[in-house]
C-alpha cells in the first residue's frame, strides 16, 4: 500500500521519500524479512520508484533503487554517504568495530583503505597472476580426485563445496599472510568458516538489527537477567573474532622475524619502511612494537580475509549452478576454448582471456544474475540531506542517520539496463542469458577502429559500462568493494579452466531428467547477506583422460 509522504514528514518543502505504510512506534518491521530481502526490496521499487523509505522503530531505512540514484548519493555525494552505522551489537560487543566494512568514515577508514589498495590494486593484480593458476589448478586436480573413502554417496556429491570453500580461503590466506594451506581441515580455515558464519548467520539474522542496537543501556543489564542470552552470544563471538584477527597476523610476524616467509601484503608492509613506523633498514632485528600501524594492519588483513571468502564461493557455487541448469551454455563456452586452444594440449592461462569473447559473456552474466551481496552492505548518512526525487520529481528529505542500502538486485534486474535484444524479444532480465553482453559485428569494428566514428565510439564506451556488472555489484562510493580486481581475475580462471576440463550435472539418483530436476528444485537463497545458494548435489566427471594427464602434471605445486 502506498503513502504519500504525511504531513508530519515534511522538513521544509522537502519531503520523505515514498514507502510502505508503517505501524505506529514499530515502523515497518513487519514488512521487512531475514530472507531474500532483496526480492521484496524489488518488488517495492516497482511501487515507488527510484527510492524506498521505510522505518524500524523510528531509524530510517532507505533502498536505493536504480543507477541514477545510486551514482547521485553513493558517489557524488560521497563525503556523505560513506559512514557505517555503529550498532552496539556487532560493533561494541562483538568487537568488530575495526573490521573494514564495519570502520565508520574518517581517518582511520582512509588509513586501511590506503594499505588495501597497495595489496589488491588492478596493477598489482598479475603479479598474483602464478599463484591464481597454481590455485586454481589445485582447486580442480581435487575436484577430480577420488573423493575421501569415509565420505557417503551424498557427502562426495557435494564434496566441491569444503573444495571451493578451501580454494577461495587459500588464495587469499596466501596474497594476504603468504600461508599455504594444509588440508580441508586447515585451522585457518576452520577458524575463518566459524566466523563469517557467526558474522552473517547469527549476528545478521534478523537483518543485524539487535534490541540493544536499539536500546544501548541493555549492554549493561546484568547477565543471570532474562533476556541477557545475547551478552553470553556476544562475548564468545567476540573472542572467536579475535582469534581470528591474531592468529594468522601472529603466524605471519613470527614467519617474518625468522625470515622465513613468503612475501604476502603483511610481510610486505612489516618490512616496508615507508608503511611501518617500526622498521628502519638500520635495525639488525625486525621488532614491531604494537601500535596504530600494527592494529590497522591486522584488522585490515583480517577484513580482507573474511570478506572473499563468501563472495568468492557465492560466485563460483552460481556459476556451478548455472552451468548445470544450462549445459548447452558449458557446451558452447568449451567449444570457444577449443576453438583457441585444442584440447589436451594446455589449460586455459590469462593471455587467452581476450580472445574468449563468449566466455567473457558468460562470467558478465553470472555475476549480473548473480550479484553475490544484493542489497550491498548499509551506509549511513552523516548529515541531513535534500535531492530531487527522480520518480516523483518532489525535493525529498532524508535525516541524518539513516541507514541507505543500495538495492543491487533491482538494479540487475532492470529492463532499460539489459534489455531484449531485437532477435529474441522474449529474453527478460530474469532470463540467463550469456549472449546479452557480446558485441554485435558493428560495435566490434566500431571498438577496433575509433576513429572512424568518435562520437559513436565514446557513445559505446559509455553504453559499455553501464551494462558491466562489475559497475554495480560492488557497490558503489567509497565504500565499494576494494577485492573487486582481484575476484575479477581469479573467478575467471576458475570458471574457463572448469569449462575446459570438467563436466558436471545435478545427481539424479540413477532417475535420469527427474533426479536431476529434482535436485535442481531443492536450490534456495537463505543467506540474509549473500544470495548464495543452499547446497545441491553434482555428478562431477573430468572430461577426458587427456584433462586428467594436464591437472595431473602439476602434481608438485600441491603440497598436501
Ligand atoms: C564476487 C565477489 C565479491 C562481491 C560480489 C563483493 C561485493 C561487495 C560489496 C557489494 C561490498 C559493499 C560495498 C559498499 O559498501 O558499497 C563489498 C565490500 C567489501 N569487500 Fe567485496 N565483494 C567480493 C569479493 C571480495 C574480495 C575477494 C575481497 C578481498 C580480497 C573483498 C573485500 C571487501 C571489503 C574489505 C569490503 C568492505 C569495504 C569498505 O567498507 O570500505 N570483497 N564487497
Amino acid at each position: 500500500s502506498s503513502t504519500p509522504s504525511s504531513k508530519s514528514d515534511i522538513t521544509g518543502s522537502a519531503v520523505l521519500p515514498p514507502g510502505p505504510k508503517p505501524v505506529p512506534i514499530l515502523g515497518n518491521i513487519l514488512d521487512l524479512t531475514p530472507r531474500e530481502l532483496w526480492l521484496r526490496a524489488t518488488s517495492w521499487a516497482k511501487v515507488y520508484g527510484d527510492i524506498t523509505y521505510l522505518h524500524v522503530f523510528g531509524q530510517p531505512l532507505v533502498f536505493l533503487n536504480t543507477p541514477r540514484i545510486v551514482f547521485e548519493l553513493l558517489d557524488r555525494r560521497g563525503s556523505l554517504y560513506s559512514d557505517k552505522p555503529h550498532l552496539t551489537m556487532v560493533n561494541d560487543l562483538c568487537g568488530c568495530n575495526d573490521m573494514v566494512a564495519f570502520t565508520g568514515s574518517g581517518a582511520q577508514s582512509k588509513r586501511q583503505r590506503r594499505l588495501m589498495n597497495m595489496a589488491l590494486a588492478g596493477t598489482r593484480i598479475p603479479t598474483y597472476f602464478p599463484l591464481i593458476t597454481r590455485e586454481t589448478h589445485c582447486f580442480i586436480r581435487r575436484l577430480l580426485a577420488p573423493k575421501p573413502p569415509t565420505s557417503s554417496q551424498v557427502e562426495s556429491q557435494k564434496y566441491y563445496i569444503p573444495l571451493l570453500r578451501r580454494y577461495a580461503g587459500q588464495l587469499t590466506l596466501n596474497v594476504v599472510y603468504g600461508y599455504k594451506v594444509q588440508s580441508d581441515d586447515d585451522p585457518f580455515l576452520n577458524l575463518a568458516e566459524e566466523c563469517v558464519d557467526i558474522l552473517s548467520n547469527e549476528i545478521a539474522s534478523g537483518g543485524g538489527i539487535w534490541p540493544v542496537d536499539l536500546i544501548p543501556q541493555l549492554q549493561y543489564m546484568p547477565e543471570w537477567m532474562p533476556g541477557s542470552g545475547f551478552l553470553q552470544k556476544a562475548r564468545k563471538w567476540k573472542a572467536k573474532m579475535e582469534e581470528m584477527v591474531d592468529k594468522p597476523y601472529h603466524w605471519v610476524k613470527q614467519h617474518v622475524n625468522l625470515n622465513a616467509h613468503t612475501p604476502s601484503f603483511c610481510s610486505t608492509l612489516l618490512e616496508d619502511s615507508d608503511f611501518n613506523p617500526n622498521n628502519t633498514s638500520a635495525s639488525s632485528e625486525k621488532t614491531f612494537l604494537s601500535n596504530q600501524f600494527e592494529h590497522d594492519l591486522k584488522w585490515t588483513a583480517n577484513s580482507m580475509y573474511s570478506a572473499s571468502l563468501d563472495t568468492t564461493i557465492t560466485t563460483l557455487q552460481y556459476f556451478f549452478l548455472m552451468m548445470a541448469k544450462y549445459p548447452s551454455a558449458h557446451a558452447k563456452a568449451r567449444t570457444e576454448i577449443d576453438s583457441i586452444i585444442p584440447h589436451g594440449t594446455r589449460l586455459p592461462t590469462f593471455a587467452d582471456r581476450s580472445k574468449l569473447p563468449y566466455c567473457e559473456a558468460l562470467f558478465s552474466e553470472v555475476l549480473r544474475h548473480n550479484a553475490g551481496v544484493p542489497m550491498s552492505l548499509p551506509h549511513r548518512l552523516m548529515e541531513d540531506d535534500v535531492f530531487i526525487n527522480p520518480t516523483t520529481g518532489k525535493e525529498t528529505f532524508l535525516k541524518k542517520g539513516s541507514l541507505i542500502f543500495a538495492n543491487i538486485y533491482n538494479i540487475t534486474r532492470d529492463p532499460q539496463l539489459w534489455p531484449a535484444p531485437d532477435f529474441m524479444p522474449h529474453i527478460t532480465p530474469e532470463d540467463f542469458y550469456p549472449e546479452r553482453h557480446l558485441l554485435t559485428p558493428a560495435e566490434q569494428t566500431l571498438l577496433s577502429n575509433p576513429s572512424s566514428d568518435p562520437e559513436a565510439y565514446q557513445a559505446l564506451k559509455v553504453r559499455r559500462r553501464e551494462r558491466d556488472p562489475r559497475t554495480y555489484i560492488f557497490g558503489f562510493g567509497r565504500r565499494q568493494c576494494p577485492g573487486q580486481n582481484l575476484v575479477s581475475s581469479s573467478a575467471w580462471l576458475v570458471m574457463v579452466t572448469l569449462l575446459a576440463t570438467v563436466d558436471w550435472s545435478f545427481a539424479d539418483d540413477g532417475r535420469g531428467e527427474a533426479g536431476r530436476k529434482e535436485e535442481e528444485s531443492k536450490v534456495a537463497f537463505e543467506n540474509p547477506i549473500f544470495r548464495q545458494p543452499t547446497s545441491f548435489r553434482l555428478d562431477i566427471r573430468p572430461r577426458s583422460e587427456a584433462v586428467m594427464r594436464l591437472i595431473g602434471q602439476e602434481e608438485n605445486d600441491d603440497q598436501d
